[in-house]
């Protein structure tokens, strides 16, 4: 990617180089590293640069609409920020000031349970719709608590992560001894849990230590039931990459899924997140929604996750580089930027509505389908 060090920022590329220049280097690697040789992070970039569109004419665009709905809330945007953990990394203020941004721009927050602010001081700050991300963790008592904090707090969903029993091998990370500092925490949950995520060691990541203390690898499908039972919100699994998964989602009543592979930052060699989408969408039928993840950096990147059955696209990394960049401005200005290409592309496919997009849009073949 090239872009001037100054001048107007056009696209989310350019909060990446911005925030390149004010993030520490060892959270830099934490944050836009993938697992191992990165071979799933690259290609989730990768299929999208495969992709083709396929404009159709004279179809009044005049009117582009970009709203959603989705579990009964309304988005002025179906591209969301993704739960990514520990925002005060690169912002003193943190998941207050994405939920600020995300909120201005109309947009979906899904809350990491690793995030450094607290469940509570992120609702008030948040104008718009907030979703809790969970992992499994061992304590139940601890999941348990959150699920109601967040209930109490006005959380509209929960977002169950299921592609990581344990952390991928990011060699980023353990080559750097990566850990987080003592003045980021995880706020939400007692820090006598947290505290090994703040011990690095050479060759050797923190997260990863901690992740495989503290999070439940016996979990299977069953288990679902225990936390249908805690809670009357939504549940949405983020992590699902094949149509087998997708069918025992619906089998097991739960209320969406997320077509991811973490950003290629879990198993290394995974599908491209655009790949998988297809045959998810396919299996699922419309039992419920199917939101997406990995890899879109632009508006016209949404579209094609749009057009293959996606209800609503979410980001990782950009928004932690407008974060990193601007605060909540930058936050907002990532989300109404990325949305503006968005409806731009909608107007130049001649599509200018979201229930015009379907694969006709798309000229290539994008995991086995058009
Ligand atoms: C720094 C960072 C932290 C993340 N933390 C979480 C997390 O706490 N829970 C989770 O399910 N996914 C987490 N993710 C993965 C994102 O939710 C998302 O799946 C991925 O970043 C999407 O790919 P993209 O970065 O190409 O948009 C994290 C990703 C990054 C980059
Ligand atoms: C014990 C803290 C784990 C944070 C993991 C965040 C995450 O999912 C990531 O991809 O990084």
């Amino acid at each position: 990617m090239t872009r001037p060090r100054t001048g107007p920022v056009l696209t989310a590329s350019d909060y990446q180089h911005l925030a390149r220049d004010v993030v520490d280097p060892d959270v830099w690697d934490f944050i836009e590293g993938g697992a191992e040789s990165e071979r799933t992070l690259a290609a989730n970039v990768a299929a999208f640069d495969r992709v083709r569109l396929r404009p159709r004419v004279l179809t009044d665009v005049s009117t582009v609409d970009t709203a959603v709905s989705l579990f009964g809330a309304d988005f002025a945007t179906p591209i969301g920020v993704a739960p990514t953990a520990y925002h005060r990394l690169v912002d003193a203020e943190g998941e207050v000031a994405t939920a600020q941004g995300a909120g201005a721009a109309g947009a979906l927050f899904v809350v990491s349970v690793f995030a450094s602010r607290t469940l509570e001081d992120i609702a008030k700050a948040s104008p718009g719709g907030l979703w809790l991300h969970l992992y499994w963790l061992s304590r139940r008592d601890v999941l348990a608590d959150l699920i109601r904090r967040a209930a109490d707090a006005g959380y509209q969903a929960l977002l169950l992560t299921v592609d990581a029993p344990r952390i991928g091998r990011r060699w980023r990370d353990m080559r750097n001894g990566f850990a987080i500092g003592a003045d980021v925490t995880a706020v939400n949950i007692d820090e006598a849990v947290m505290a090994s995520t703040h011990r690095g060691g050479t060759g050797r990541s923190a997260i990863a230590e901690h992740a495989a203390q503290s999070f439940d690898q016996t979990v299977t499908w069953a288990d679902l039931a225990w936390l249908r039972a805690q809670t009357s919100l939504p549940i949405v699994l983020k992590g699902i990459l094949t149509a087998e998964d997708a069918i025992l989602a619906v089998e097991h009543g739960v209320d969406g899924i997320v077509v991811s592979n973490h950003g290629g930052r879990q198993l290394d060699g995974a599908v491209a997140a655009l790949d998988a989408l297809p045959e998810v969408v396919d299996a699922v039928g419309g039992a419920m929604p199917v939101l997406f993840d990995g890899g879109v950096r632009r508006g016209t990147d949404a579209l094609v996750a749009l057009a293959l059955g996606a209800r609503m696209v979410l980001l990782g990394r950009p928004p932690l580089w407008a974060l990193a960049a601007g605060g909540a401005d930058g936050v907002a200005g990532l989300l109404e930027t990325t949305t503006g290409e968005l409806a731009h592309a909608m107007a130049l496919t001649g599509r200018p509505r979201l229930a015009d997009l379907d694969r006709t849009v798309l000229s290539f073949r994008v995991g086995g389908e058009r």
